[in-house]
């Protein structure tokens, strides 16, 4: 079958940064048309965006696409996880949607913690030990906060559902981005009603979840996109969970993303619950789980850091004993929100370049050191060997970020030739509305994991022991230290 002849589907990426559109021919997998356009994203103490910016850049990134978009038969959409955005009777923002990196509600979200009987308490019924990311913790920080904005709300959505909503008319989310927000019980699959009357958020307000393989609804007459009236929309999902039907993953295959959040993550046909905190249960976007740990300073924090060298980001240098703890905006693994940037071991020998060295290896760190925990009883091997891990995010394409991983890790590292692996998630699930497939076995079938594989090195243990030793003595430091804006 020729372009002309494949049905097309489009698969949206609505991140932290941007918005990226695909529309893809369902039948091979190739990318016909692709946009881009940014997002922006509150400074200071807070990180919020105007939910409506994302529906302009999705207009916008679909406008790059030429006819191709008008021309699709389904559209599903994934996005940044977490964030909340509350609607007024009128359908519109009350406010900027609050995003998963603001740390402010940290201090709610550790009272909710305790209300509930504790981390295992949450770990038990939810999957996961809300952190200061989930939506749980920020709706309680906006009733505390901004309780005229909280009354005035009257639909509670995260940014996909935001996008889908506007798509469809019909307000829906999907079982995968439902984990994260911490009122989805997963040993139930369903809101939590006791935990949404501790949270004080009244269940009318939240969206249906739409099961996998399920259609939400279709686009209605949308003047300002160019779909036609009547393409299908699927459920959508997180962005995590986008990336990893994407990739077709199956059990047993380590993925890490290098974006504005890294996150380090495999599929499993088991929900193992930790109760530490350290990797949050969610679900996948088909029927299994998807054990994530995530860290809130990567790509932007140590793009930061060489602008703060005056060095390129490919410039690093290795050797020296340099410790760099690129806490920038607080941080998520481990668990500390009000830390922030840490540097030690510095001497008179020591290169600009070796100091941007150690912020990725600190940045990378703080990810490889919850895969352990990630993988658990999956962990698998090939001829005797750690099995390769996937390496993906705008990150992946820099060279020091392949040769950090490598070097920590001390494991085989696959690059997929395909970039924009969130958007080809949500393109496989779109064209599994079309063909009836397993979302995951259409990523597979376009080959989409494909990539060269760098060999394993040796791991750098010294580096390693040397970064474990100032992060546990920082520890104390960053504890109940302010956060930049404060967490109260
Ligand atoms: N060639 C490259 N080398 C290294 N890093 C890159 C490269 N291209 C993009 N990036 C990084 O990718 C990041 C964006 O990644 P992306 O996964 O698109 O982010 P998000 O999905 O969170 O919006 C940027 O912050 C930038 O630092
Ligand atoms: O909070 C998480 C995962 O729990 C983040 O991974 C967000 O989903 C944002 O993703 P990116 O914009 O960095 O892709």
């Amino acid at each position: 079958m020729s372009v002309a002849d494949a049905p097309l589907v489009v698969g949206v990426d609505s991140s932290t940064q941007s918005t990226k559109a695909l529309v893809v021919d369902s039948s091979s997998g190739e990318v016909v048309a692709s946009g881009q356009a940014p997002h922006t994203v509150s400074g200071g103490a807070g990180r919020e965006s105007d939910p409506e910016q994302w529906w302009q850049a999705l207009a916008d990134a679909l406008a790059q696409c030429g006819d191709f978009a008008r021309r699709a038969a389904a559209v599903s959409v994934a996005g940044q996880q977490h964030g909340l955005v509350t609607l007024g009777a009128d359908g519109r923002p009350v406010r900027p949607a609050l995003l998963w990196n603001d740390v402010r509600p940290a201090a709610r979200t550790a009272d909710l913690v305790q209300r509930l009987g504790g981390p295992k308490a949450w770990a038990d019924r939810i999957g996961s030990v809300p952190a200061p990311a989930f939506t749980v913790g920020k709706w309680a920080w906006l009733r505390e906060h901004e309780p005229t904005a909280a009354a005035a709300t009257a639909a509670v959505r995260l940014p996909h559902d935001y996008l889908t909503e506007r798509l469809t008319g019909q307000g829906t989310t999907d079982r995968s981005d439902a984990s994260g927000t911490g009122w989805w019980a997963a040993s139930i699959e369903r809101y939590d009603e006791e935990i949404l009357a501790l949270a004080d958020l009244d269940p009318v307000l939240l969206p249906s979840v739409v099961g996998p393989g399920e259609v939400a609804g279709t686009v209605r007459e949308l003047p300002d996109l160019p779909f036609s009236k009547g393409t299908l929309v699927g459920p959508g999902m997180g962005d995590n969970a986008a990336a990893a039907l994407g990739l077709g993953l199956r059990p047993g295959t380590p993925v890490l993303s290098l974006g504005t959040s890294g996150t380090v993550y495999a599929v499993s046909e088991q929900l193992v619950p930790d109760p530490s905190g350290t990797v949050a249960g969610f679900a996948d976007a088909r029927g299994d789980w998807l054990p994530l740990a995530c860290t809130l300073n990567c790509t932007l924090a140590v793009d930061r850091i060489a602008a703060l060298l005056g060095r390129d980001r490919e410039a690093v240098e290795s050797g020296g004993s340099a410790v760099l703890l690129p806490f920038l905006d607080g941080e998520r693994t481990p668990n500390l929100p009000g830390a922030s940037g840490l540097l030690h071991g510095l001497r008179h020998e020591t290169t600009a370049g070796q100091l941007l060295q150690a912020a990725y290896d600190g940045a990378v760190f703080a990810l490889l050191r919850a895969l352990g925990l990630v993988l658990g009883q999956d962990e698998r091997t090939v001829d005797g060997s750690a099995s390769p891990l996937l390496l993906i995010g705008g990150g992946a394409r820099g060279t020091a970020w392949q040769q950090t991983v490598r070097r920590l890790s001390g494991r085989p590292v696959q690059v997929p030739r395909a970039q924009e692996l969130v958007a080809l998630g949500a393109a496989a699930q779109a064209a599994g509305l079309l063909t009836g497939e397993d979302a995951a076995a259409v990523a597979r079938r376009w080959g989409t994991s494909d990539g060269p594989v760098l060999e394993p090195t040796e791991r750098d243990d010294a580096a390693w022991e040397r970064i474990e030793g100032v992060l546990s003595d920082a520890v104390p430091l960053f504890d109940g230290s302010g956060s930049p804006g404060g967490t109260s």
